[in-house]
């Protein structure tokens, strides 16, 4: 129970944040809703209840109600439906110039289609967003929402071209733009844009630079784009574009988009990048102009709710090996060595936990969403002592966000925010250096201390297999969703299956490591670490 408030604390300080910075972003019974009573109320009968808040919006649950499923089946839908153009124009759709098959179906020979599939999604296609049945509360990772832990199914929309569209591909003006920090794979969804784009039919693409502030800084012009100018820029890291955070408001870039007669937006960015997509789909909406807004989820994090990964978080895991495996062979061949290499994460820890599980070098991992203490007994020091005297040497991945997400910080808070109103966090790594080796030297035992963040090479990187394939997947999806006549959704994996979710739903709050799932347990299990409380 204390894991799954602990989860809430996390996002409510994200939230909080995020709503400090910008006013007008998340419909406000949305966050008011993660602190009521009724919120706080639901824990005493949830295991688990972070995605089972995404059904519970305005209305209590009666569970004696017999049609209680059925009701919240209803809101689930109502709730998760894709925002659309024609629910403030009234536009008439044509005849699809995207064609998904090379080639026509197979005729067997007796006049009946084998392939009866035409290759385009339908609007009522549906993915299940949780695959999972729990026989009760106790189980591993359970999410109920009743006390028996009923299942209930929650059906999202399926990703993909349809079979008629509402844009002139000819007329149609589309922009790209990448915020936020830097994310493996950026120029491979890039790429696919403009790709898919040009298959539609689109001719004039263009790329904002910098960021939001692309939009309104005079000085940054708009960049064409086309098939031969990003051909080969999925072969590095980085963005064609660039990145930046910060940035003008709202109506501001609203105003830009106008101005520039811009059709499409294609915003890459993590979860403020995606409150800010929001928010111009709004203003979009109420100055009633025919202008679509697509996210694609970019965090190296994979803090984005919903999703089974965001593009860029399989690379960065890829990478963090390399500096783990040196962190290894110079605590390994050091005199009692102790290598301690500080992961990304500012406020989760799935790059530190991923990257400990798969290198199996790690002893301690130490993330942002589990307290742990230094001092004492079954403090991290006293552990790492242990280490020290019985193998000879110790490997510590530690989360940048680690120990100063919770009252109980080690580093001073200093209040300080960057440009997009993130909390500016001390180093972890750096504090937790000077601590192993004062304890180490107070206690007369010699100690090896070697530290390496490889922030910035881990993140500037180019995508790796699996995450190229991610993008590609993703930049031909929001392309499909833009000219389904979509607008303020974002597109990813449910399931492995690909799908358009509507952008509050996915930003309620960033999405943190469980204490209490099963990942976290078999990090425990390969580190061998004890709890640090
Ligand atoms: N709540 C918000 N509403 C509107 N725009 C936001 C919000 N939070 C951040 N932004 C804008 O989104 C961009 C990227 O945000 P940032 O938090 O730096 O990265 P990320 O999107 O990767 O989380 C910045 O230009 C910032 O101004
Ligand atoms: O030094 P910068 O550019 O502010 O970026 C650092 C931050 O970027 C992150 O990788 C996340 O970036 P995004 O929120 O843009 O995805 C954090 O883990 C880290 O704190
Ligand atoms: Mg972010």
């Amino acid at each position: 129970m204390t894991s799954v408030s602990s989860s809430n604390n996390i996002a409510l300080v994200a939230l909080k944040k995020q709503s400090r910075h910008f006013k007008l972003q998340l419909p406000s019974f949305r966050f008011n809703h993660l602190k009521s009573r009724r919120f706080e109320g639901t824990l005493k009968h949830a295991s688990y209840v972070k995605d089972v808040s995404a059904i519970l919006t305005k209305s209590e649950i009666d569970f004696k109600d017999p049609n209680w499923k059925q009701r919240i089946q209803e809101d689930f839908s109502k709730q998760f439906s894709l925002p659309h153009l024609n629910d403030i124009l009234d536009l008439k759709p044509r005849p699809t110039t995207f064609t998904p098959k090379s080639r026509g179906p197979l005729d067997v020979g007796n006049g009946e289609l084998k392939d009866k599939s035409d290759g385009y999604v339908h609007d009522d296609d549906r993915a299940l967003l949780k695959v999972l049945k729990f026989a009760s509360p106790s189980s591993a990772g359970a999410e109920c929402i009743d006390p028996d832990c009923s299942w209930v199914e929650q059906w999202v929309q399926r990703a993909g071209p349809r079979k008629e569209i509402y844009y002139e591909p000819v007329e149609v003006k589309a922009a790209i733009v990448t915020c936020g920090g830097l994310c493996p794979g950026l120029n491979d969804v890039i790429r696919q844009i403009v790709l898919t784009l040009e298959k539609y039919g689109v001719k004039n693409i263009v790329g904002i630079q910098y960021g939001f502030r692309g939009f309104c800084d005079q000085s940054l012009r708009e960049l064409p784009l086309s098939h031969q100018v990003v051909q080969n820029i999925n072969l590095a890291g980085g963005s064609l574009l660039g990145v930046s955070r910060g940035g003008p408001s709202v109506s501001a870039i609203v105003d830009s988009i106008k101005a520039k007669a811009i059709d499409m937006v294609f915003v890459l960015g993590g979860n403020g990048t995606h409150a800010g997509a929001y928010a111009i789909h709004n203003e979009c909406r109420k100055r009633k102009m025919k202008v679509t807004i697509i996210g694609v989820p970019k965090t190296i994090d994979n803090d984005i709710q919903l999703m089974d990964k965001t593009f860029g978080f399989d690379t960065a895991v890829e990478e963090a090996q390399r500096a783990i495996n040196s962190a290894y062979i110079e605590a390994h061949s050091a005199y009692h060595g102790i290598g301690i290499v500080k992961l990304m994460g500012r406020s989760c820890g799935f790059i530190a936990m991923h990257a400990s599980l798969s290198s199996g070098q790690i002893d301690i991992c130490l993330i942002p969403e589990v307290p742990f203490k230094l001092e004492g007994p079954n403090g991290v020091l006293q552990h790492l002592e242990h280490l020290i005297r019985t193998n000879g040497s110790a490997v510590i991945c530690v989360a940048e966000g680690a120990g100063q997400v919770f009252e109980k910080e080690f580093l001073s808070k200093s209040n300080a925010t960057d440009a997009s109103g993130n909390a500016m966090l001390g180093d972890i790594g750096v504090y937790m250096q000077q601590q192993i080796k004062m304890h180490f030297k107070n206690i007369g035992l010699p100690a090896d201390i070697k530290y390496i963040d490889p922030t910035y090479m881990v993140r500037a990187c180019r995508a790796n297999a699996s995450d190229a394939i991610l993008c590609t997947l993703l930049g031909q999806n929001a392309v499909h969703g833009a000219f389904a006549g979509f607008s303020g959704i974002t597109t990813g994996v449910c399931n492995t299956h690909h799908v358009y979710l509507p952008i509050p739903e996915v930003i309620r709050f960033p999405k943190s490591v469980n204490p209490n799932s099963r990942m976290w347990h078999r990090c425990l299990t390969s580190t061998g670490q004890p709890d640090f409380q």
